[in-house]
C-alpha cells in the first residue's frame, strides 16, 4: 500500500521517476560485468515511461550502464552526474559529458593507469574505466580490507597531486573529479530540464545520499518529493535517516514499483 504521500507526489505533472541501478534495481553482482536488472524491471521502466519522465543516475558510466539496462526512451544521467544519455542505446555519440568534467579526463587515466600497473598481478583488484576517473572494486580480493588500505596508501598522495578525489562505495574504490556535480546535483538538473512537479529518487549506497538529501531542498522549492531507500545489510546509517521511505532489499523495491506502475496506471484509466 503506497502511503498518503507517496500518493500525493504521483499525482503530479511532470512527475519523475529516477532511479539508481546497482543495488537498487539490480542485486550486488560478485563483478560489474555481471549486475542485471532484477526480473520484471525492464518490463516496468518501459511502461512507466508512459505515465513519467524516467531516469537511471548511476556510478557507472552511460554507455556501461545503458549496455546492462538497454532500453530506449529513459534517461541514462552516469558517473555520478557527470555524463548525460537521452537517446540510448542508440550509439557512444549520443552521450555528453558535462562541460566542467573535461579537465579531469586524463588526470583520472594517469591514476586508473598507476593503479593497474601495480596491481596487475592480483586478480582479485578490477579496474573500471570511465569517461573521467573510474571504479576500482576489491570485492573480489581475498583481504578486502587490506585491499581497501592498499588502494588508499597507492592513490591518496598521487590523487592530490593530481587535484582529484577519491570516494568509496560498496567495496570499490572511486576515483572523481573534484566538481560540485553529484547525484544530488544531478538529480536537481534532471528535475530543472524537464520541468518536473514531483520527483520520486530510489538508491541504495552512499553516493546516493547526495540525491536523498537534495529531495527535501526541493520541496521547499515547491516540488513535491519522495526518497526510497532500499535497505540492504551493509547500508550506510544516514541514508536510513533520511530515507522518506525504507524498502528492504531490490525484491522490495522491485515490489514497490509494482506499486507504483498500479497506481499511475489506475490514475491513467480513470482520468
Ligand atoms: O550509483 P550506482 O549505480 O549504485 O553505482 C555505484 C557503483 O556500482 C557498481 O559497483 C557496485 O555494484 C557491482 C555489481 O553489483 C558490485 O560488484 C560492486 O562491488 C559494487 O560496488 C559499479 O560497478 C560502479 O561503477 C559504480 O560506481
Amino acid at each position: 500500500m503506497l502511503n498518503k504521500e507517496l500518493q500525493h507526489v504521483l499525482t503530479q505533472r511532470p512527475l519523475g521517476l529516477v532511479f539508481d541501478f546497482d543495488g537498487t534495481l539490480s542485486e550486488i553482482a560478485p563483478t560489474p560485468s555481471e549486475a542485471r536488472l532484477y526480473a520484471g524491471v525492464a518490463d516496468l521502466l518501459t511502461d512507466l515511461q508512459h505515465y513519467a519522465e524516467v531516469a537511471i543516475l548511476t556510478g557507472r558510466a552511460v554507455a556501461d550502464g545503458a549496455d546492462l539496462i538497454n532500453l530506449k526512451g529513459m534517461a541514462y544521467i552516469g558517473t555520478h552526474g557527470l555524463e548525460w544519455s537521452e537517446d540510448l542505446p542508440a550509439g557512444p555519440e549520443h552521450i555528453q559529458l558535462i562541460a566542467e568534467a573535461q579537465p579531469y579526463i586524463e588526470p583520472g587515466q594517469r591514476l586508473l593507469d598507476l593503479v593497474q600497473r601495480e596491481t596487475q598481478d592480483d586478480p582479485g583488484i578490477i579496474v573500471q574505466r570511465k569517461s573521467v576517473g573510474g571504479s576500482i572494486h576489491y570485492r573480489q580480493s581475498a583481504d578486502p580490507i587490506k585491499a581497501r588500505q592498499l588502494l588508499f596508501d597507492l592513490l591518496t598522495e598521487p590523487a592530490r597531486q593530481e587535484g582529484m578525489l577519491l570516494g568509496e562505495g560498496k567495496l570499490v574504490v572511486e576515483v572523481l573529479a573534484p566538481l560540485k556535480v553529484n547525484k544530488g546535483e544531478a538529480l536537481r538538473r534532471f528535475v530543472q530540464r524537464k520541468q518536473l512537479r514531483g520527483v520520486i529518487f530510489a538508491g541504495d549506497d552512499r553516493t546516493d545520499l547526495y540525491a536523498i538529501r537534495e529531495i527535501p531542498q526541493l520541496r521547499q522549492e515547491g516540488i513535491e518529493g519522495h526518497a526510497i531507500v532500499v535497505q540492504h545489510a551493509d547500508t550506510p546509517s544516514e541514508l536510513l535517516e533520511r530515507a522518506d521511505e525504507i524498502v528492504l532489499e531490490v525484491h522490495g523495491m522491485v515490489e514497490r514499483l509494482k506499486e507504483i506502475h498500479r497506481y499511475l496506471a489506475t490514475m491513467h484509466n480513470n482520468a
